[in-house]
């Protein structure tokens, strides 16, 4: 079997008295998409920036289609392509003129793929601008067209979507789904938890520094409690009594109305209650997805 793309066991990392990551595995492999998501503080950044080799684990190892920075150095990034945090650039040269910088850096045949990376980041039209005049959507694109200039066979993002509008998010996404379906193996950091249900095939969830999930999307969503709506209805006494009667609904009374905890299914067999009991239906809206519902009851309480 050929050796994943990335193999991560044991890592721990420390900041003075900070456990910033604290024990964590990660195996990835080709054509996944693999989400890490967690709270801020969690030890996102940190794990993908050892993952880099950008920081040094103080134990642990990771294997990078089977090499190690520590045994090597350089080599063991070929064929990976990524950033943590914001990646950096000129701002007084164009976008173009940056990824010549990166390009000659890297050697190989990256100069070539510059005209086809800033279209794929969906830069083309912004190419010859100074980066300096960038949106932070814009600096975002211009990181990926950089890690994709390596030909990644194995795609490192740290939060990816963050400051791009929704065309620019759902652009990224198009993207990394289309690049997964060529065979790169692709590990990003997400906020979005309907962004990592969107787009991911295997999840782990940190927090405190701990891989407090770790599996496929499938499995988190088999933990994921029931998602949760707020109801509005014309009488919501009689709502909050009817639930009672519906097998796998709950309803507690809120402010602003009602908030009705019920799978799917169970929830259209309540409003189809509340209509026959002549309770009107004025506004249904999905508060917490059930992906969310289980970040929540994984993270909170963690030490993060
Ligand atoms: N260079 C550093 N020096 C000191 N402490 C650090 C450093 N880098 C990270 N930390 C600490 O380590 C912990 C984990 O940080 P990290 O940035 O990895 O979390 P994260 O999950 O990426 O958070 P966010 O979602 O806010 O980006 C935090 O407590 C952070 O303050």
């Amino acid at each position: 079997m050929p050796d994943a793309p990335i193999e991560a066991s044991g890592l721990v990392r420390r900041f003075g008295a900070t456990v910033a990551v604290a024990g964590v595995d990660l195996r990835v492999g080709p054509g996944r998409v693999h989400g890490m998501a967690g709270p801020n503080g969690a030890g996102k950044t940190t794990l993908l920036a050892m993952i880099l080799g950008l920081v040094r684990p103080d134990a642990g190892e990771v294997r990078l289609f089977g090499r190690t920075h520590a045994a090597d150095g350089a080599r063991a990034l070929d064929g990976v392509g990524g950033f943590v945090e914001a990646p950096a650039f000129y701002p007084y040269l164009t976008g173009r003129a940056n990824l010549a910088l990166l390009a000659d850096l890297d050697g190989g045949g990256a100069r070539d793929r510059i005209g086809a990376v800033l279209e794929l980041a969906g830069l083309g039209a912004a190419a010859g601008a100074r980066v300096g005049g960038y949106s932070v959507g814009m600096r975002q694109r211009l990181g990926l067209a950089a890690a994709l200039l390596r030909d990644p066979r194995l795609l490192i993002l740290d939060e990816p979507t963050s400051g791009l509008d929704p065309s620019g998010r759902r652009d990224v996404r198009a993207l990394v789904a289309r690049l997964a379906g060529e065979g790169v193996a692709v590990l990003l950091s997400s906020h979005d938890m309907d962004e990592v249900e969107d787009l991911c095939d295997d999840v782990t969830i940190v927090a405190g520094g701990r891989a407090v999930f770790d599996g496929t999307l499938a499995e988190l969503r088999g933990r994921a409690p029931a998602p949760a709506f707020r109801l509005a209805t014309g009488d919501d006494p009689a709502a909050l009594a009817l639930a009672a009667d519906v097998p796998g609904v709950t309803a507690e009374a809120r402010d602003d109305g009602l908030l009705v905890r019920a799978p799917r299914e169970r929830l259209d067999a309540y409003v189809i209650a509340l209509g026959r009991a002549g309770v009107a239906v004025r506004a249904l809206a999905l508060e917490s997805s059930a992906l969310r519902g289980a970040f929540f009851a994984l993270t909170e309480g963690a030490d993060a």
